[in-house]
């Protein structure tokens, strides 16, 4: 099987400002989320290769071919932008029928319009209806549809559940995943969620300031992160400054274990929230007092100050949070990730 989308050395910017800067990306099937913060580049990565947007340098190659000069009607690719967008004046069929073109019969769109309900998970009676008589959540659905109505072999999605709340934003990004599979359309999804990119995405691009930092399954860019910038953006972390002295290595948590040696000098640590243990009894372990809590239901982030100049978060049970202003004990569970230098 060809290669989904192969992005090589891209370039691109607007009104002379460079915005992308020299992006490499490989995918071969599935869905893969480009996450990163604001700004950072993430839409104009999706409309170089959607064709909106002609990059200063590089290569796109979809489904094996360069689409240099392809209008984007003729590179195969569905497009869904943020809000869905899908066009008032139609009725749901309408929207989704809308790209397979004018040598369709009636009842050939009839049955693909039925047949892609079914994959979004929707009632055939909302054909029908006009985009303002759904709920937010199916008009996203409609727009995946129509985006997939051509059979394309690549989708792009643009924050399309953004504007859902999260208990939809979940189950409507779950549906849209099942139907990508089961249509056999790979996927670049655009999200600054980093829950959504982690669960949805068998590949994860992390971008800031128009460069790639990594690429990697959810687990790769999660659990062992190339830089200090993926593991701070990805979950709740705190970066430490310790020291590797004599193969030990020192923190402000006392003797913590490395993922991966580092040589004798400064060390930066990544400290995830659910690698530090909270006793209540304030026994043994770093003593610190909690400042903040943030209670999320199942659990709860608290934020602990060791001293005047370090702070941690950690995560702890929603039925076992200690009070602001008590003292608690900190301990580091298993091995952190660590870079050689001060790199915070
Ligand atoms: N049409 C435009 N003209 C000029 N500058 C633009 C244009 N579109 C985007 N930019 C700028 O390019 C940079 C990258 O924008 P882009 O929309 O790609 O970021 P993003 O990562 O998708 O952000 P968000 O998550 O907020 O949608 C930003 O600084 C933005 O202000």
């Amino acid at each position: 099987m060809t290669t989904a989308l192969q992005v090589s050395g891209l370039r691109a910017g607007h009104g002379g400002r460079q915005v992308l800067d020299g992006l490499d990306l490989t995918v071969e099937g599935g869905v893969t989320a480009v996450l990163g913060a604001s700004g950072c580049g993430k839409t104009t990565l999706l409309r170089c290769v959607a064709g909106f947007i002609t990059p200063s340098a590089g290569e796109i190659r979809i489904g094996g071919r360069s689409v240099a000069g392809l209008a984007p009607r003729r590179r195969g690719v569905g497009y869904v932008p943020q809000e869905g967008a899908l066009f008032p004046h139609l009725d749901v069929g309408g929207n989704i029928a809308f790209g397979l073109g004018s040598s369709v019969s009636r009842a050939e769109r009839q049955a693909r319009v039925a047949e892609l309900l079914r994959l979004l998970e929707l009632p055939a009676e909302l054909a029908e209806r006009h985009p303002h008589e759904l709920s937010g959540g199916q008009q996203q659905r409609v727009a995946v549809a129509r985006a997939l109505a051509p059979r394309p072999r690549l989708v792009l999605l643009d924050e399309p559940f953004s504007s859902l709340d999260a208990g939809l934003r979940e189950e409507s990004g779950r549906a849209v995943v099942r139907a990508l599979r089961t249509a056999g359309a790979a996927a670049l999804l655009v999200t600054h969620d980093q829950g959504e990119a982690l669960s949805l995405a068998d590949q994860v691009a992390v971008m800031a300031s128009g460069r790639f930092l990594q690429v990697g399954s959810s687990a790769e860019v999660y659990l062992t992160p190339e830089h200090p910038a993926v593991a701070a953006f990805l979950g709740s972390a705190t970066l430490l400054s310790g020291e590797v002295v004599d193969g030990r290595v020192e923190s402000p948590l006392g003797e913590v274990a490395l993922l991966t040696a580092q040589p004798a000098g400064p060390v930066t640590l990544v400290v995830r929230a659910e690698q530090v243990q909270v006793s209540a009894d304030a026994t043994s372990g770093t003593k610190g007092v909690v400042e903040e809590v943030s209670f999320f239901g199942h659990d709860a982030t608290i934020r602990v100050r060791v001293s005047d100049d370090v702070r941690v978060t950690a995560r702890v049970p929603g039925t076992g949070i200690p009070d602001i202003g008590a003292t608690v004990a900190l301990e580091v569970v298993g091995p952190l990730v660590g870079y050689a230098g001060d790199g915070r």
